[in-house]
């Protein structure tokens, strides 16, 4: 059994299974298919297999999203048009099941968890929610570090736990999601201080805003990249980062940890990942891109860490909307390694 820490996790993070990648190759190439035929498909399923160490991985079902929603100090420099009330008043939308991802997810199939584990309004209980803040919202990272170290590894152990639990439930994928406006900003703040792209080229239009508030937020992006002297992951992370991007980071670390594909969403997950990855290079073997966000930042951190989004729609709304609607073609891909026949079997003749 794992220690649900950090450092446990850490350490438990190991590279794909050559044996079972090699069998998953030879299998593939039995398939009653044109070699090659299913493109990326085909790698994806390599991949998993290597991912799990035995082929055929495992039909990745039931699927989990665990949605992480937290708040923004740096709200209060107007780089959002959006009051920061939505973000407790989504919890309850997603509570509901009346958000974009609650139909997204009843389509492909995927069980949602949401996690407060920084927004600023006290939450109440209720079915659906896991109550974990960590702090009622982030500092302004534009005067001072959002969190301390001590509250960004708190986040990350949330995120951590939030996977292991899923996991024991019976998960056999993790799809992550997010909401917390403002969080484009410490995105791209965080995509810019990992893969050292200039800051304006990562800063995107987030919700949809106008010039005016664009330029304010790239000058915050900017002057936060400028002035962050941390060396460590987690130092960058409290510096720049949202509650919710720490529980992220400590999601998909724990997803790679436990062998579990981590199917990652827009632009929020996809800064985090790329703390994951500064923290532990493997784990990236254990992500897989669920779709190409409109937000520039997102592609220049899927660019970093050498990943293909699956779909690309244009999609620019968060919440794991653009994971759960990878779902199917992960599922198709892994599919095709338990059900298709053999040239043997089928009595198809080879060419
Ligand atoms: C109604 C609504 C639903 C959302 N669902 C996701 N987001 C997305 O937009 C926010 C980030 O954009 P920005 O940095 O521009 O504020 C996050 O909450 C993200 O999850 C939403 C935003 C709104 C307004
Ligand atoms: O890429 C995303 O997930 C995204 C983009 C804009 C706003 N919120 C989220």
């Amino acid at each position: 059994m794992l220690d649900r820490t950090l450092a446990g996790t850490l350490a438990a993070i190991r590279p794909l299974d050559d044996e079972a990648i090699a069998a998953a190759r030879a299998l593939q190439a039995r398939l009653t298919k044109p070699p090659g035929s299913l493109g990326v498909l085909e790698i994806l399923a390599v991949r998993l297999a290597g991912l799990a160490g035995t082929c055929p991985p495992p039909v990745p079902e039931p699927a989990a999203l665990a949605i992480f929603a937290g708040d923004h100090g740096v709200h209060a420099q107007g780089v959002t048009p959006w009051p920061q009330e939505v973000t407790a008043q989504m919890v309850a939308n997603f509570l509901a099941g009346g958000a974009v991802v609650n139909a997204f997810a009843r389509q492909c199939g995927a069980g949602v968890t949401v996690v407060d584990v920084g927004v600023k309004s006290p939450l109440d209980p209720a079915e659906g929610l896991e109550l974990r803040k960590v702090r009622a919202g982030t500092r302004d990272l534009s005067v001072e570090p959002a969190m301390t170290r001590e509250e960004a590894l708190q986040a990350i152990e949330v995120g951590i736990d939030i996977a292991q639990q899923l996991v024991d439930g019976g998960a056999k994928i993790l799809l992550t999601g997010d909401m917390g406006i403002a969080n484009t900003t410490p995105s791209a703040a965080l995509i810019a201080a990992f893969t050292h792209a200039d800051p304006a080229s990562v800063t995107g239009l987030g919700t949809g805003i106008d010039s005016e508030t664009h330029a304010r937020k790239v000058a915050v992006v900017t002057s936060a990249v400028v002035g962050l002297h941390a060396e460590d992951p987690v130092d960058v992370l409290a510096a720049v980062g949202g509650l919710e991007h720490a529980a992220l980071v400590g999601y998909i670390l724990r997803a790679a940890a436990l062998r579990v594909p981590v199917l990652i969403d827009g632009v929020i997950a996809a800064s985090a990942a790329l703390a994951a990855a500064a923290l532990a290079p493997a784990c990236t073997a254990a992500m897989v891109a669920g779709h190409r966000s409109a937000e520039p930042g997102a592609s220049v951190a899927l660019g970093y860490l050498e990943l293909e989004p699956l779909v690309d729609l244009g999609l620019r709304l968060g919440e794991g909307t653009g994971a759960v609607l990878a779902l199917p073609i992960v599922a198709s891909a892994v599919r095709v390694l338990h059900e298709v026949a053999t040239f043997d079997s089928a009595g198809v003749a080879h060419k």
